[in-house]
């Protein structure tokens, strides 16, 4: 494959291990959201997830912060990205990475790649279901340190839409301006690569040995265990 002009990665079981959000970032939200909520009143980013939170589950407009993060938690247990979820899993991660609770774990070949893309002129984005204020707090503490200077954009489903729908990836290439040739998507998910196929974009599945996709069937996406 010739050296692609932008590439754009997928985090959980591609760059990281899904246990590290599954498990240690899920962990760390979980008994957070109630308190997050009521502490954050006059925020309206947490308001406006929250009142979306009601309308998705069909609360009652006096739900109380009980039952959202009810719904929250079994959207978390059944890991169902749905975006005021992850809107509300970013800031309390941001703050997580910024008071140094949490720290970012990558893959070990992942470092590597990235900087060897960056040096060698390829452009890096970041599209993942978690949000983007948490993208860049994950990125910037990272075991290897702030790695936000290796990465020009980051999308999530808020401004980019759902990540198995092909128009998702049109709307990243307009915003990259660049064509759907020139973009290459790495994800450990069948169904992303296919969506990012449609929109003609290169596709590379990570199929990484132990994660849940690891066995999984890629055809007809060129698939890799390690990157690059
Ligand atoms: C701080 S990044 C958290 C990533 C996340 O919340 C997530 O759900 C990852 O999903 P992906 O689309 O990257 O597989
Ligand atoms: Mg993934």
């Amino acid at each position: 494959m010739n050296t692609p002009t932008w590439v754009v990665l997928d985090i959980e079981g591609t760059l990281s291990s899904t246990d590290q959000v599954l498990v240690v970032l899920y962990d760390y939200a979980r008994p957070r959201l109630g308190p997050w909520i009521d502490e954050h009143p006059d925020d309206p980013t947490v308001v406006e997830a929250v009142a979306q939170v009601r309308d998705l589950a069909g609360l009652p407009a006096d739900a109380t912060t009980a039952d959202v993060v009810t719904v929250l938690h079994d959207w978390m247990t059944r890991d169902q990205k749905i975006a005021p979820l992850k809107v509300l899993q970013g800031l309390i991660w941001q703050r997580g990475y910024a008071v140094g609770d949490l720290v970012a774990e990558f893959f070990p070949d992942v470092v590597p790649a990235l900087k060897s893309w960056h040096d060698n002129g390829s452009r890096l984005a970041v599209f993942s279901s978690g949000s983007v204020a948490g993208q860049v707090a994950f990125f910037a503490h990272t075991t290897d340190g702030d790695l936000t200077p290796l990465l020009e954009h980051h999308f999530d489903t808020v401004n980019a839409g759902p990540k198995r729908e092909e128009q998702s990836y049109k709307t990243i290439a307009d915003v990259l301006g660049a064509a759907p040739e020139e973009i290459v998507f790495y994800s450990d998910v069948p169904a992303e690569l296919h969506a990012a196929a449609a929109a003609g974009w290169g596709t590379v599945g990570v199929a990484r040995i132990g994660e849940p996709y690891g066995e999984a069937d890629f055809t007809p996406h060129r698939t890799v265990r390690t990157l690059p």
